[in-house]
């Protein structure tokens, strides 16, 4: 499975940087900043990368904190299938700036634009959000949007 990442950055105020999906794969979405694994790349140095690229922020790898993973199945297009390790971040050096890709945008943790998200997002965010590490796994309907079914666990270790 296409090993990707996503990361949220949390400012100091427990805001939540989202940015807006310019082109390509969830255009038009909310979403953390991420994407696939370069050849030879870790997932932290994978999440750094993209962090920069999508949005000028500057992590070191070892402030990325792990929050679990998801395995995200498209049942209609399995090559789309891929699995994702998630990280929040805290520190960082530069300014959330639009990229080609993303238009960043500070959310109160209270007022996410669900709506406007990935439909699981809802379920397994707020929990990232409490603290909680997780695992588990999202089948995408045929449509590719739609969540057919949705399994997340607690991840204990
Ligand atoms: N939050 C959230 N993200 C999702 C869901 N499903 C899903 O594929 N993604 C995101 C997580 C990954 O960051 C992203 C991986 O897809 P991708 O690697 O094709 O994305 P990309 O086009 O931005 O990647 P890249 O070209 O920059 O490498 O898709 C979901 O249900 N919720």
């Amino acid at each position: 499975m296409r090993p990707t990442t996503l990361c949220f950055p949390v400012a100091a105020d427990g805001r939540l940087l989202l940015g807006c999906k310019k082109r390509g794969f969830g255009n038009g979405k909310w979403n953390g900043f991420g994407g696939k694994l370069e050849p030879g790349e870790s997932f932290r140095e994978c999440a750094v990368r993209e962090l920069y690229e999508e949005v000028s922020l500057l992590a070191e790898p070892e402030a990325l904190e792990y929050m679990g993973f998801l395995d995200f199945h498209f049942t209609a297009a399995p090559a789309a299938d891929h699995i994702t390790y998630i990280y929040f971040v805290k520190t960082w050096t530069g300014n959330a700036t639009e990229s080609e890709e993303m238009e960043p945008r500070f959310f109160a943790v209270d007022q996410l634009p669900y709506d406007r998200m990935w439909q699981s997002d809802r379920v397994w965010l707020p929990r990232l959000i409490k603290g909680e590490r997780i695992k588990g796994r999202v089948i995408f309907a045929p449509d590719g949007e739609t969540v057919q079914s949705l399994e997340i666990k607690e991840d204990r270790q």
